[in-house]
């Protein structure tokens, strides 16, 4: 049995290195930048109108005529004469001897001629070419997380393709002869499979949607034959259940007899304790204690970290520190996790600690860290904890 944070450290010894694939632009979204961005265009690309109104070359005169129209799009060149103005509107090309654009709120128009009656500052209203962005300027850096204002930037510097880390294929199996899916009603003996409709959002809220579904039986040949072709398949295996000490727990041989080398097996926690970790070449693999509580606090501390790293982001959830509202005692000698509410900075260790049922989980949004050394912790002392709250 290792420590907490002994763990946590070899699964990040073991972090593979990080690939570089190309991708659509669309299929970037939250994913993490493999190469820093440079424009290949200037923005925007011409000079634009930012107003509708009308463009001249600014003069102190009052009267202009109108001698053409650009809208958004054209590209009709025009040359302007003193005291001639085009009609034009927002995003379209100014004339390349206008240098202003009066706003036409504050024009009167008659018969193709114009009247200014507030003339702007000369230089008013147009968007120079590359005046947002240079062509050949360093956009986005390398290790940046896409989000929808990337995209858009992207795509409107005509960027089809963006290079990024490529993120884990992920297999996921649940094991157990008891397990029963829940479009049939619950026979004798039996619980409905939920680890991995739980693992699967979990996956999801944190941009890995896809997931290849095993399921396996408390069977040692048929356990080995699906760990063998989920690893074929994938780069990180998480296994729920199976992997205790009893005669029906199957997936620690499985996935020895399938050449994966055990890093470690149980952690010196609570709950959480028989989590196993181990690799095969650049494959990761972690098989999680049934219990549902015990999977995802093991998910939270030891899988995200590992998947977030793989694609190149910060591993995990947010830390928080806040006091404690009643004094607790911990003569476990283990680390303790614990399902909390926080709110104002103080923290609410709740009564529902169970590993086998989530509804402690349901009502937490701190998993609170009481580590193996620390035997009490004093009212209002401060103590840290993960963030369970997304947003
Ligand atoms: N003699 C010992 N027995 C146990 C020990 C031990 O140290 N010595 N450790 C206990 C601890 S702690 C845990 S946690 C469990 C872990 O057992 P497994 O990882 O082998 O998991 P299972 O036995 O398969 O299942 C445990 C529990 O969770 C339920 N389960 C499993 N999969 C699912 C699923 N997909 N959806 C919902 N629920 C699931 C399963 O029915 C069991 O009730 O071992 C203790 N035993
Ligand atoms: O550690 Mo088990 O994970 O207590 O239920």
């Amino acid at each position: 049995m290792i420590p907490v944070k002994e763990a946590l450290a070899l699964i990040a010894q073991w972090t593979p290195r990080l690939k570089i694939i190309e991708t659509d632009l669309m299929d970037g979204i939250d994913m993490v930048l493999a190469k820093d961005v440079y424009s290949p265009l200037n923005m925007p690309p011409f000079r634009q109108s930012a107003m509708d109104g009308y463009a001249i070359k600014w003069s102190n005169k009052e009267n202009y005529k109108i001698i053409g129209e650009s809208k958004a799009g054209d590209n009709r060149q025009f040359q302007l004469n003193e005291g001639e103005a085009v009609r034009i509107f927002t995003g379209a090309m100014v004339p390349k001897n206008a240098d202003t654009v009066v706003i036409q709120e504050h024009v009167e128009e008659a018969s193709e001629r114009i009247r200014i009656k507030k003339m702007p500052a000369k230089g008013a209203n147009i968007r120079e070419e590359g005046e947002q962005i240079l062509k050949g300027v360093k956009v986005l850096e390398k290790g940046s997380q896409v989000n929808e204002a990337s995209i858009g930037l992207l795509a409107g510097l005509g960027l089809k393709q963006i290079k990024i880390f490529k993120p884990p294929e992920i297999g996921l199996m649940v094991t157990g002869n008891e397990l029963q899916q829940l479009d049939e009603p619950l026979a004798p003996g039996k619980i409905y499979e939920s680890n991995s409709l739980m693992l699967k959002v979990a996956l999801k809220r944190n941009n890995f949607p896809k997931v290849k579904f095993y399921q396996a039986k408390d069977n040692a040949k048929e356990t080995a034959r699906l760990i063998k072709e989920a690893l074929a398949n994938n780069d990180v295996l998480l296994i729920s259940g199976g992997i205790s000490v009893g005669k029906y727990d199957f997936v620690q041989q499985a996935l020895l007899s399938n050449g994966v080398k055990e890093i470690f097996y149980k952690v010196n926690q609570k709950p959480g304790k028989p989590l196993w970790f181990g690799t095969k070449g650049e494959k990761r693999i972690f098989a999680l204690p049934g219990n549902p509580a015990s999977s995802l606090i093991c998910f939270y501390l030891y899988v995200l970290p590992e998947l977030m790293r793989q694609k190149g982001w910060t591993p995990g959830l947010n830390t928080g520190r806040g006091k404690l509202d009643k004094s607790l005692k911990n003569n476990t000698g283990k680390s303790l996790f614990l399902v909390a509410q926080v709110a104002g900075g103080a923290v609410h260790i709740l009564d529902e600690q169970n590993s086998a049922n989530l509804l402690g989980f349901t009502r937490a949004n701190a998993l609170v860290h009481i580590p193996e050394n620390m035997s009490r912790v004093k009212e209002n002392e401060t103590i840290e904890y993960l963030d369970l709250d997304y947003n």
